[in-house]
């Protein structure tokens, strides 16, 4: 009963009139529109000879509003007929208005989600305001609906439109956005894609942005690095994946990571050729991916954000942060080999898993998982105790230290590595540092969250899995699609704190694989009854691949490539936020 008391009230608040009017088609005779606001929309009641008819626009599809007055007609010509039809707006500051138009315009912008959910149309609801005799008037009629409006859109609950409701100035706007955009992302057309799609409806919604055109690999996360990066409520990337992993792990390079990531929610605008993200939040949202930038294009305008999982990637040389996925073998090869048909954009994926077909290789190494369902033992890399009974073993000095975490790592890579070692420093912070020969490798250090397994080249604890021998393909994903076409992980989430690993072991056919590379577009790749266990797919919390470096191959992070060795991850549920449409 409870229940039904408190969805009453709910209904009785979302269904309750906040604002209504009745207005004229004038095109039309005796067509009447009752307009109606609630907390559910914008309801336009068509009434026409006994007929009535209503639709209604979701709040959720409805992304600004703007007051205009009409235009001060001009004319070189005297005898020149009227353009009756189409009406001229303009801003009322901007000076050019017609005095003697004493109407009120409010312009809505909304994106209508058509009934087969396939595509959003945009459409512009004008009404005018003209009840009164004065211009000011109507301006505070039309003003009152917009100052609503703008509410709803930001996601508060209206109850009472009070008098004083036409004063817009109160609902300030207080976001800002930071557009970091790739000009040679993809086929290079970034910017075009910006101006011509994408500021046309940051306008409508009225949202404040600043735009920094990327000069160089690293510049974004560079800029993210060092920037004064609180006066931004989000940061947008326009351009591939590529670009906001520079991004990302520009945040985790600074000290102050873990407000900036509370801070901030990141969105991007799908312009490289690497477009998995965009097109997983897309999915996971049930917003219809066409054109491929509109989704992203109105998550920038509202406030809505999710949490997203990440992953913490170490390879011999460098600790990073991963949203997409970790790949070796023939997906990664694909994505590094293709760069040189660039140009093409996405079909370049297409045209070189071709390519690979034909020459399939395979790949020597261990994959060691821990399965979903287990537990991540913190690391106890327990020095080797000593015997005081059998005073033989004892050697001449012993040197003892703490050991309260993980092994440090510089030990092992001065033996390994000229590259720069990370350790762990104070928890949650890595530093970076350069060889003693005087190398000047001056590396940011890496900030993030602490690491819960045990170094690179410490034995993994008993309840991890090891798979041993030729590998066609290992790749995990934590988001549903790498790429606009590749749905590899249909179950996936944002934020279930999963990855899902896919093995391609190399007795696979060449048939299974170019099955395999087909279903991947349409995710039928991840049915298990297909495979005869060659193919294998399942839920792991934490990996590491130990390649045979012997061997020449590709490791991706994210479609980047990173060095041919030893790489394991961790996930790290729902630690940034991202924005959603
Ligand atoms: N102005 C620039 N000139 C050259 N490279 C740049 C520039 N800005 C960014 N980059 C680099 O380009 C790489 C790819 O960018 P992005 O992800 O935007 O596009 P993409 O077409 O999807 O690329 P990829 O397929 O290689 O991931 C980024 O890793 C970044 O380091």
């Amino acid at each position: 009963m409870a229940v039904e008391l408190s969805q009453g009230r709910f209904d009785l608040t979302h269904n309750k009139t906040l604002l209504e009017e009745t207005f004229y088609v004038l095109t039309k005779k005796n067509s009447v529109f009752r307009v109606k606001l609630t907390n559910l929309g914008l309801h336009l009641i068509k009434e026409q000879e006994n007929h009535v008819k209503t639709q209604v626009i979701p709040i959720k599809d409805i992304i600004g509003c703007r007051c205009l007055r009409s235009k001060k007609q001009s004319y070189s010509c005297a005898c020149q007929s009227l353009p009756h039809s189409s009406l001229k707006v303009v801003d009322e500051k901007s000076g050019e208005h017609d005095d003697t138009d004493i109407s009120a315009y409010l312009y809505i912008y909304s994106y209508i989600l058509r009934a087969n959910r396939n595509k959003r149309e945009r459409t512009t609801i004008t009404l005018r305001f003209r009840s009164f005799d004065k211009y000011d008037e109507n301006y505070k009629e039309a003003q009152r609906w917009r100052t609503i409006l703008k509410k709803l859109i930001r996601g508060e609950e209206v109850t009472n439109v009070n008098i004083t409701d036409y004063n817009i100035t109160h609902i300030k706007e207080d976001r800002r956005l930071l557009i970091l955009l790739n000009p040679k992302s993809g086929v290079g057309k970034g910017r075009t894609l910006f101006q011509k799609k994408i500021v046309p409806i940051l306008q409508e919604a009225e949202i404040p942005f600043d735009l920094h055109i990327t000069k160089f690999a690293n510049y974004a996360r560079e800029f993210v690095r060092s920037c004064q990066l609180f006066q931004w409520t989000g940061v947008i990337v326009v351009g591939g994946d590529g670009l906001l992993f520079e991004v990302i792990n520009g945040i985790f390079e600074r000290w102050d990571w873990s407000e900036a990531i509370k801070h901030i929610s990141f969105g991007i605008i799908p312009g490289g050729s690497g477009n998995g993200l965009a097109r997983s939040i897309a999915h996971c949202c049930g917003e219809p991916y066409s054109p491929p930038s509109l989704p992203a294009a109105l998550a920038a305008t509202r406030s809505h954000h999710e949490m997203m999982d990440l992953v913490r990637v170490e390879t011999t040389s460098q600790i990073m942060f991963s949203f997409l996925s970790i790949g070796w073998g023939i997906l990664s090869d694909i994505d590094i080999e293709s760069e040189i048909l660039r140009a093409l954009g996405e079909p370049r994926f297409t045209l070189w898993s071709l390519a690979r077909l034909i020459g399939l290789r395979s790949y020597t190494g261990k994959v060691y998982y821990l399965p979903a369902d287990a537990n991540i033992t913190p690391c106890d890399n327990k020095m080797p105790s000593f015997d005081l009974s059998n005073n033989a073993d004892l050697p001449s000095e012993v040197h003892l230290e703490t050991n309260n975490g993980r092994q440090r790592l510089d030990s092992w890579y001065s033996a390994a590595s000229r590259r720069s070692a990370y350790f762990s420093t104070t928890g949650s912070s890595y530093q970076s540092t350069t060889e003693s020969d005087g190398e000047n490798l001056e590396k940011p250090r890496m900030y993030g969250p602490a690491s819960q397994l045990p170094c690179l080249t410490a034995p993994l604890p008993p309840n991890w899995k090891c798979l041993t021998g030729r590998f066609i393909l290992v790749h995990a994903s934590y988001q549903t699609h790498i790429g606009s076409d590749l749905f590899i992980s249909p179950q996936g989430k944002l934020n279930d704190g999963l990855m899902w690993l896919l093995i391609i072991h190399a007795s696979a056919s060449r048939t299974q694989v170019l099955q395999f590379l087909l279903g991947l577009a349409t995710g039928s790749h991840a049915n298990p009854n297909l495979w005869d266990g060659v193919i294998e797919m399942f839920t792991v919390r934490a990996f590491r691949i130990e390649p045979d470096v012997r061997e020449r191959g590709y490791l991706t992070v994210d479609g980047e490539c990173v060095e041919y060795g030893p790489i394991q991850a961790e996930i790290f549920p729902s630690l940034v936020k991202v924005m959603v449409p």
